[in-house]
This record gives C-alpha cells, sequence and structure tokens, in this order.
C-alpha cells in the first residue's frame, strides 16, 4: 500500500462551537491508484487532502506513506513532502517574476544542480505540450497553460503521490477537460493520484471514488 490512513479525526473549534469533520476515516490506496474525493461543500474534502499530504495533523490516528507513519517526525516529514509528493490547487500560485521553466525548476534545486533541475523542467513541460511556451511569464499564459505549468512544478522531483485540490475549480470547461486528459496520462504512467473535485464529470475519469460525507 503506497498510502494509508488509520483511524482519523479532525475537528477545528470556532468560538465555543466544535466542528467535526472526521471521525474514525480509514483509507488505504495502492500504487498506480487514481481517488476522486467527492462530497458536499464542508464535508472535510480538502481537510482530509491535506492530512494525507502531510499538510495537517490529524487529532488522533495515522498516516502511513510505504508503511510509515509520516507525522513521526517533523524532519522525516519535510523529506517525504519534498521528494515523494505532490501538490496542485485550485490557484496555480506561479511566481509572477520568473517564466515557466524557471517556475517549474526552482522547487527542483532543493535535490539535485541546477543543471539537471533545468533539463528536467524542460522536459516536463515539453510532455505537457508547453515547449513553445517556456519562456512565458504567467501572465502571459491562458488559465489552462498556468495550470499546467503549476503541474509540471509539482512534478519535478518525480513524487511517488500527486494531491490535487480541485485542480480545475478555476479553469472553464476547455482548460478543465486539457488538465484532467493531464492527470489521466500521468496515472497510465504509473502515478498515484488523489484528487479533490466536486464535479462529478472530473471525478469519473478516476479509476476510484472515495465520497465524504458531512458529520
Ligand atoms: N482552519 C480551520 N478552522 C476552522 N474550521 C475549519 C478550518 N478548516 C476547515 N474548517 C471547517 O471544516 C469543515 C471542512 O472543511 P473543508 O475545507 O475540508 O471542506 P471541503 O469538503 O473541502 O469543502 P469545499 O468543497 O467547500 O471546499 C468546514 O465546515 C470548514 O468550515
Amino acid at each position: 500500500m503506497i498510502l494509508e490512513a488509520k483511524n482519523l479525526y479532525k475537528n477545528y473549534t470556532k468560538g465555543n462551537s466544535i466542528i467535526k469533520v472526521l471521525e474514525n476515516f480509514s483509507f488505504e490506496m495502492e500504487k498506480g491508484d487514481f481517488v476522486a474525493v467527492v462530497g458536499p461543500s464542508g464535508a472535510g474534502k480538502s481537510t482530509l487532502l491535506h492530512i494525507l499530504g502531510g499538510l495537517e495533523k490529524p487529532d488522533d490516528g495515522f498516516v502511513l506513506f510505504n508503511g510509515e507513519n509520516i507525522y513521526n517526525n517533523d524532519k522525516n516529514l519535510d523529506n517525504i513532502r519534498n521528494e515523494h509528493f505532490g501538490f496542485v490547487f485550485q490557484f496555480h500560485y506561479l511566481l509572477d517574476d520568473f517564466t515557466a521553466l524557471e517556475n517549474v525548476a526552482i522547487p527542483g534545486m532543493i535535490n539535485g544542480s541546477e543543471k539537471d533541475a533545468f533539463e528536467r523542467a524542460r522536459d516536463i513541460l515539453a510532455k505537457m505540450g508547453l515547449e513553445s511556451r517556456i519562456n512565458h511569464f504567467p501572465k502571459e499564459l491562458s488559465g489552462g497553460e498556468q495550470q499546467r505549468v503549476a503541474i509540471a512544478r509539482a512534478l519535478i522531483n518525480s513524487p511517488s503521490v500527486l494531491f490535487a485540490d480541485e485542480p480545475t475549480g478555476n479553469l472553464d470547461k476547455d482548460n478543465s477537460k486539457i488538465v484532467i486528459e493531464e492527470f489521466k496520462r500521468l496515472n497510465a504512467e504509473g502515478l498515484s493520484i488523489i484528487l479533490v473535485t466536486h464535479d462529478e464529470k472530473i471525478a469519473s475519469v478516476a479509476k476510484r471514488i472515495l465520497r465524504v460525507e458531512k458529520l
């Protein structure tokens, strides 16, 4: 199993009230799986994705990556996140003053040489059909192109699991389609993907649908 959640609990407190988000939630994911997380607004989809991706600690329970408890120690968690996990969000968060190529290469410099990072970035962008856009700045790209650059950036350190939170939430129909095709291609190449969406049509491209309910 590449990713497992065991008996997760998560509450938030807002003033005097407690918002229960996860209660004894367990989940297993095999390598190469493609899971779409769907459910009503406020059901806890993003919270679950953040907990599974090592971005937010559960109140109780475990998250295991390749059998290892990711929240065991902070340094280990940083390593797992940087080396094995990739993230794509609804907004691309690209750096305005850097080109598409630089945006993708920069996080790749943590784990290798600058030259390698640029070569890998060029490669990934080319596979996404963005070869002619590598020297463009984010504002010179369409919404779909920007999001594909953000996906390329998430892939620069060759993650084993890609976490995506409403990656098409900000895109029109045509661009959503292009981005979703990209996820399908990456999954076909062996990447494990977990994707939050409220769009059933997008969820239908996944291998498996995980429905979360509001507690
Ligand atoms: N940091 C926080 N502090 C307090 N409450 C929070 C916090 N983060 C999330 N919540 C609450 O937890 C619940 C689950 O939120 P979450 O964003 O995970 O839901 P979601 O299913 O992703 O919703 P949406 O589809 O609207 O994005 C919501 O009621 C939300 O208001």
